[in-house]
Order: C-alpha cells, then structure tokens, then sequence
C-alpha cells in the first residue's frame, strides 16, 4: 500500500488545473462523471434536485416515477446532453457510458470572451447586451445543501459508486481553480480510502437509533450527506449563540459542556423570561410575559440581560485581563462532560432555536458525524419520507433535557425547565390551546359560571337573572325538586330504584355529627310516639296476651277483623300501655293512650268497635285473614269508620278527595261523618292547602272517573282518617299533630253533627259515658279522639281547604313564596355585589298568565312553572289546575351595567383569591 506521501505526489503529478469563473456549473446532478475536484481557491455551493433523488415522496410513488423516467431515458438515450440524462442517481438507467459524457461546464476566458462577442453581436440585434451576464438562476437545480471553499473536496460519489451517476449539482460562487483528479488517478489514490469513509458512515447510520429504521433509499441519500469532522483539544465543537449547522454524533472523544445562563436572554428574546410557559400559573400569564420583561429589566436596569459583550468589555478595560477572565469562569457554567454518542445541536435543531445553548469545547481529540442543517431539513424533518426519525429523536431530547435538569448546577440555567416543557409540548399528540382562566382547574364553578355571564353581557345579550344556578341561588331549589321529580319518574319507570351508591351512604354517614344523650332520648321519644319502635310494646308484652300482628303491615298495627257476615270494625292495636301514663301526656300522645286504653278494653270484652266499609272488606281480606288477628264482636249498625294506620310526626298532608262520578260537588255519605262534612261542605270547594285563610273560597269540584279506593300508605308515618260516601269509597284525611298537641279532654271541639250514635265503637266500662243509641260502648277516650280525628276533616274539607281564589293560591305561588322569592334575591345580589344598596330593591312584579297586560315571558320575564301537590293524587278537582304557570318580572332597576359590574367584580375577587 501506497504511503500518503507517495499519494500526494501521484495526484500532484497527474492532476489537472482547472479555473472556473462564478456561476460556473462543475457538476450537474443526474448526469455520468469522472472526476474528483479539490477546490485550491474559491468556493462552491451544492444544490439537490429533490425530485430526481425521489426524497419526500414515498416509495411506491418513486416508484412509480422511476419508472416513467425510465421510460422517458430509453426514448432519449440517443441525446445525451437533453433534459433526459438529468436522471435520479439511485435509477439504473440503460444509457451505456459511452454515450454519455461529462458535461460539467468548464468556462474557460475564450468561451466567455466568445459568449460576450455573442452577446455584443445579440445586443446590437436584440438590444439586450446583458441577457447572457445574467446571475445564473440557481434554484432550477434545486435546494442549496452546503458550500465547500478552499480545501474542500467533491465529486467523490461519482466514482466510487459503479453507476458513476452525479447526486448533487456543483456550481461555482466565485472565480475558483480547481485540481481535477480523473478516474484512474483516483481510483490508485483515493479511492480505497474514500470507499472506506463511506461504509464507516453506513456503518453509523445502521447502528444509530434515529436512523437506522429509515427506508433504504433515505439511508443511501443520508449516507452521501454525513461527513466526518475532526477536533482536537481544547477547540470549541459548537459555541453557544453561534448559528446552528446541524447534527453533530460525537463518535470518538469527550467534551465539556459549558453553558453561560447569562447570555440566554440575548440569544432568546422570544423566549424570555423562561419561566413562562413551563407551569400552569406561567401559561395564564402567558400574555403577560412583555410586561414581565420589561419590569424585569426595569427592575434591575442590567444591560447584561441583553447582551454580556459591554459588561465583558467594561471589566476588561477597568480591571485587565486576569478580571475578565475570572469572571467569564464564574459566569460559565461547567454542565457535564459528554463523550461517544453525545448529539450535539439536537435541543436547538428541535426547538428551533438559531443558535447554540451551549459550548461543546473537546477535553480530548474528538471524531464527530455532521449532518447539516439542510440534509437534515431534506431527509429526517421531513415527515412525510421519514415519519419515525422526529419522534425517536424528541423522545431522546427529552430524557437529556430530564438528566440535565436533575444536575447540580441545574437551577442556575432557567432555560433548561422551559426546553423541557416546550419538548414535552410537542409530543403532546396534539398540543391543547391553554386559554386562561378558563381551563384551570383553580377556578370553581360558580366562577366559570359568572365568566359565562360575563361573556354574555359582553356580546349585549339579555341572560336570566337568576343564573348562575349554584346553590343558594333563587331558583336552585325549584331546579332542585324539579331533578328530583324526574328522577323520581325515572326510578318508577325503570321500576327498581337504585340503591343508593357506597359512596353516598359514606358520605352520609361522615356528615353525621354525634348526638348527645339527650337528643338520642328526644328521638327515641320521637320514634316511640311514632310507633317505630316498641319498647312500650314489650314492656306491655310481658304483662298481657299480645293480639296478633298483621303481617303485612310494616307498622306495629294489628288489625282485628269479625266474621264477614257481620258488621266489620277496624281498630288500632295500640292497646298496649299502661294506664299510669294516660292523663300525663298531652296531645297526641294522650290521643294514643286513650285509643289504646280503649283497645284494651275492648279486648278484654271482646268486643267489636268500627265497622269496617264494605270497600275494605277485600283489603282486610286480603291482609288480615290470615287467622292471627283476633276477632271483635260486631256492633249491629254500620258506623263510620276511623281507620287509624300511621302516625306523622312532620308533614300535613292533604286530604285526598273523593268525588261523585255524576255530581259537581263532593257529597259526603249521611250517618256518618261524612254527613257532617256534607252538610257543611259548600257547593264550591278548593283544593289549595293554605288552612290560614278562611273559607270564602269558590271553587268548584268536578266529577271525575277517578274512584278508586285508596289503600293507606304504610311506609309514610302519618293518620289517615277514612270516611264513607256514596260509593263506599274512603275520605282520607291527614292527622295534624301540631294541632294535636294542644288537645286534652277538656278542649275538645265540639262537633255539632257528630253523633256518638253513628259510631258502634264497643270499649267496655268507657262505652257508658258515650251516647250510642246503638247500645255500643266507645270509651270516652276514643270518642274524644273521633271527634277531633273528625274535627279536622271537617276543618279540612270546609274552612281550611275553602280558600278564597287569588290568582296565586298555589303555595309555591302564593304571596308567601314570592316573597321568599324576592328575600332570596335580595340575598343574591348582596352576595354577589351591591350589597347594602340592594336593600330597597323594588317587588317582583306578578302577572297573571292570561291577563291582557301581561308581558311576553322571555328577557326580563320569567314563566315560573309549578307543579301542585294534588298532581301526584288521583282526583281531579274542577277548576284546579295541576301545573300553574306564573309570570314574574325581573327587578326593574337592574340594568345592565351594574350587572357586568357585579360579575366583574366577583372575577376579580376570584382572581384575588387564586
Ligand atoms: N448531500 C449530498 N448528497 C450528495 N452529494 C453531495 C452532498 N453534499 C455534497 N455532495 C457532493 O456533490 C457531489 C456531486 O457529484 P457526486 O455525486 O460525484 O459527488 C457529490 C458529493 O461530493
């Protein structure tokens, strides 16, 4: 083998000399070449055609292509200098070199000073001197890839591979001389040594993981756009802020990293501060960064941010070259050292940031590949040749950026945490649009809400004055019972309700607080007078027989029953307790005993004490015949019933009407109750629950196809009372235990139609002091309870049921409701605003629905819709209306800008608090 120096003096000998002028055209890609040029003086650029390399297209469409161009190449391969020879270098075309020929365009003095006198005599004709002077348009040979100047060597590719086709086009920039090496001559010298460079270059691309899944012919392209650069110690790789070339893949060596912080906000002033965009606070404050800078510099007046060169300069004049040296080693930061595999120019490349973040100075002799900018932008960025590539190498940014943050000196360069984030940005499958404020999660609800309004108002349109709907709004509770109701519809579709969640019962159980021994005493009271519980039960249990307990009844009622074929009568079994405590209690306690007392009696004596109605005999049937109750001896005159099944504790309920099928009024069976309630029942009746009101009332009953018994709800806790009419069907009433509480022997009202006669209640000893013609004894006690049980049916059906038609009887529209109303919207607005001020807000205005000067619901006008609680019944009364409409007008006075100004307000106490 030839030692360099006996090369050398071959090439010297043998070489050509070459002088070419600007705009000369040495190579032209696609064509045949056999020579090598090394560059003694001047510079050349390099340009690809990227549709002759077929790059940027996929394979089957350069495929495709390939073989058009063939086509086109057999057609034209008699003509070599034609358009036809510009061939991909990758195609194998069947032109034979013979007919092909090095056309590199070598301009010597002669041709030039010919094309001038050509020119001379073309612009006396065409008078247009200067057409052939014309700068030569470059861009017909492609992109610009890279420029060699003096040393720089080309045209190797050519001939070390067999198909001798050029894959660049090579064009002078300036007066250049050239050494031309021909084939032979390269081939003893050269060739060995550039074919080995080239299979090194392979050999990296196929081992490296950003390329070594490209296709092929993307590796065969990339192959002839890496070169090999050499660095000895102590020289700078890259130099931070200087203009990023592209990759460099450190192969042998190592290198420090040096990073000057300082110098940063020069280089990137686009990006600074670098605080922003790297957490969420930063991104809201995004469109605050100018600001941020400007009062940073504001704040320390330190020119250095910009620019590090004056305040160098300055310390170099004032204090000499020990100073400034000192100092640019402190300001320097030593990172890390990198060696073989370091990629440097990776971070920039991606981020696209121009220049260099660091310096990469050799702490030994150091190989590195280089793939420039340009080949990079041609064969890896672009993503539709080269998908992978991008991804891998974002992936191993990444993890260097991570180590590096995770360094000692880390915190010293702000830089590294925002190229971090903004790598971690891009892959990001697709990058989300922070807007301020409104994604982050800091702000609640109510607030997005108010942001919503805000919006509105900004755009002038009108919005409902009660929204937001949040809790403690004006409407929420409205909202509320409107969820729950369909809710409920939902579950009774579905017909199995849920049960409730874990979660839920959880929740529950941790909203309970503890309760103190005398309130676990108060409720068990509570329970025991509600009958849930048993602790009289039992104790009484131990002192007399227990009568049977029905069994389907969840409450702690047993019903006694007679033969069918006499007069039946219904009582409660609360006959167990004792007597000590039955003056003691008020109310309805004293109300329980004396029913109970009564109870005992009669079963002592075994006798029967309310007939029981024709209609229930199915139900007592169905439920009490089961052989466990015990039978009461009969009276012999049927008797209004008094069908005593729950307790309420809470709730009022409303009595369920039963109406005549042909009448227009509700009338009531004679001889009994329901008599009583007949006679005082007038012929128009209403069917609002507000008992305050007199009974002036008019409003009349309708008849109805409704008519069906109603069995008593034994899961709810309350009294139903059940009286007869014409078609045996009950009139069922709710017992009021708040009015209950006031009653005692003494008070008792007095019913003038009620007629112990009408009752066969049968209790003993008691039954004496009662005045049933029918001989039947009802102990004091009962009677008394009848009497106010009926007592308060009557009330019901006559002076408090009778109320006087306004056109907001409703209660959830009555004058009481809607002056909630207005209380909760005052409460609103000085929540969320006015405060004091709206102390005197004026009324709502009321409207009814069909009234001539009611407003159009909509704007300021709001249609309130309300169900009544009859709905859920099944009687229709005439005239009533289940859903009621309502029409209720915004505060007048509430314009517009007071409320933008509330609502920016409240953003702004929001922000505040964030
Ligand atoms: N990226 C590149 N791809 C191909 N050739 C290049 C590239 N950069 C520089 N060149 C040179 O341009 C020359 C064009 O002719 P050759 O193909 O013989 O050899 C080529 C290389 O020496």
């Amino acid at each position: 083998m030839k030692s360099p120096a006996h090369v050398l003096v071959d090439i010297v000998r043998n070489c050509a000399l070459v002088s070419s002028f600007e705009d000369d055209v040495i190579i032209k890609q696609g064509e045949r070449g056999d020579s090598f040029y090394i560059i003694l003086r001047g510079s050349v650029s390099v340009y690809i055609d990227p549709k002759m390399t077929g790059e940027g297209v996929d394979e089957s469409t350069a495929r495709a292509s390939a073989a058009a161009k063939r086509k086109s190449v057999k057609k034209l391969h008699t003509a070599p200098e034609s358009e036809a020879s510009i061939l991909s270098g990758m195609e194998k075309a069947s032109v034979t070199s013979a007919e092909v020929h090095d056309v590199t365009v070598h301009r010597t003095e002669a041709e030039v000073a010919l094309s001038h006198e050509d020119a001379d005599t073309d612009s006396e004709m065409t008078k247009k001197p200067t057409k052939l002077l014309a700068p030569l348009d470059r861009n017909k040979f492609g992109k610009f890839i890279m420029k060699y100047g003096q040393g720089g060597a080309f045209g190797e590719l050519a001939l070390v591979n067999k198909d001798t086709f050029r894959n660049a086009t090579v064009v002078t920039d300036e007066d250049t001389d050239l050494m031309v090496i021909d084939q032979e001559l390269f081939d003893r010298s050269l060739k060995a040594e550039q074919e080995a460079k080239y299979a090194e270059i392979r050999e990296f691309i196929e081992t490296n993981s950003f390329f070594k899944d490209m296709n092929v012919k993307l590796k065969k392209l990339l192959e002839m756009s890496i070169r090999k650069e050499r660095y000895i110690f102590d020289t700078n790789i890259v130099r931070q802020g200087d203009p990023v070339e592209g990759l460099h893949f450190i192969i042998s060596g190592s290198a420090n990293i040096i990073i000057q912080p300082k110098k940063h906000p020069g280089q990137y002033p686009q990006l600074w501060p670098f605080e922003a965009g790297v957490d969420q606070i930063a991104i809201e404050f995004e469109h605050l960064r100018e600001m941020r800078r400007a009062a940073i510099l504001r704040k320390y007046e330190d020119p250095s941010v910009w620019d590090t060169k004056p305040e160098d300069l300055v310390i170099r004049r004032e204090q000499g070259y020990a100073a400034i040296e000192k100092h640019m080693k402190e300001s320097h930061i030593n990172l890390c050292s990198v060696q073989n595999k370091e990629v440097l120019g990776d971070i920039e490349t991606l981020l696209n940031l121009g220049t260099y973040v660091q310096t990469v100075r050799c702490t030994a002799d150091t190989q590195c590949f280089v793939l420039d900018t340009k080949n990079f932008e041609r064969l890896v960025s672009n993503r539709k040749a080269n998908p992978i590539t991008m991804d891998i190498m974002r992936a191993h940014v990444k993890n260097k950026l991570c180590m590096r943050m995770q360094m000692k000196q880390a915190d010293l360069i702000p830089l590294l945490g925002y190229m971090h984030h903004k790598i971690t940005e891009q892959m990001l499958p697709q990058t989300k649009k922070v807007e301020p404020f409104k994604t982050s999660k800091s702000v609640p609800d109510v607030e997005e809400e108010m942001q919503h309004l805000l919006q509105y108002f900004r755009e002038g349109k009108e919005v409902m004055l009660l929204k937001p709907i949040v809790p403690g709004v004006v409407y929420y509770r409205e909202l509320m019972h409107e969820k729950a109701k369909i809710r409920e519809q939902q579950k009774k579709a579905s017909g199995n309700a849920d049960p409730p969640t874990r979660r839920r019962v959880i929740k529950a159980q941790n909203n309970r607080k503890p309760r103190s021994i005398a309130q676990i005493r108060e409720s068990l009271q509570q329970m025991m007078e509600a009958e849930v519980i048993e602790i009289e039960t039992k104790k009484f249990k131990k002192r007399t027989p227990k009568p049977q307990k029905a069994k389907s009844s969840d409450q702690q009622l047993s019903v006694r029953t007679v033969p069918s074929n006499t007069p039946r009568t219904l009582v409660s079994s609360y006959s167990n307790v004792s007597e000590s405590q039955d003056s003691v209690k008020p109310g309805l306690i004293a109300l329980m005993q004396a029913v109970r007392k009564a109870d005992t009696a009669s079963e002592t004596s075994e006798t029967s004490s309310i007939d029981l109605p024709n209609h229930l005999t199915e139900f007592r049937n169905e439920n009490y015949s089961n052989g466990n109750s015990s039978h009461v001896a009969s009276a012999h005159k049927p008797v209004p019933p008094v069908f005593v099944t729950e307790l309420s504790t809470h709730e009022i309920k409303l009595p369920a009407i039963r109406e005549e099928k042909t009448q227009e009024e509700i009338i009531l069976r004679e001889g009994s109750a329901s008599k009583i309630l007949s006679e005082r029942t007038p012929d128009n009746m209403t069917t609002t629950h507000h008992r305050e009101k007199d009974n002036n009332s008019k409003a009349s009953t309708k008849g109805t196809k409704h008519a069906k018994s109603k069995t008593p709800n034994k899961q709810a806790p309350s009294i139903q009372i059940s009286a007869e009419n014409k078609d045996n069907a009950p009139i069922e009433g709710t017992f009021d235990i708040s009015v209950a509480s006031t009653f005692s022997k003494e008070n008792v009202p007095r019913l003038p139609a009620l007629d112990g006669s009408q009752l066969s209640l049968n209790h003993g000893q008691e039954s004496a002091r009662t005045e049933d013609t029918s001989g039947s004894n009802v102990s004091l006690n009962w009677k008394t309870a009848i009497k106010f049980v009926n007592q308060r049916v009557q009330d019901r059906l006559t002076k408090a049921l009778l109320e006087e038609e306004t056109p907001y009887k409703d209660f959830l529209t009555s004058e009481p409701s809607l002056k909630l109303l207005e209380n909760r919207i005052q409460a609103f607005h000085i929540k969320y605003g006015m405060g004091h001020k709206t102390k005197n807000l004026p009324p709502l205005k009321r409207y009814k629905l069909d009234s001539q000067d009611a407003p159009k619901p909509g704007g300021r006008v709001i249609v309130k819709r309300q169900m009544c609680r009859f709905a859920d019944t099944e009687y229709i009364v005439k005239d009533h209306q289940h859903v009621k409409h309502s029409m209720v007008e915004h505060l007048a006075d509430f314009d517009r800008v007071r409320k933008t100004k509330i609502v920016v307000q409240q953003l702004l106490k929001s922000s505040d608090n964030s």
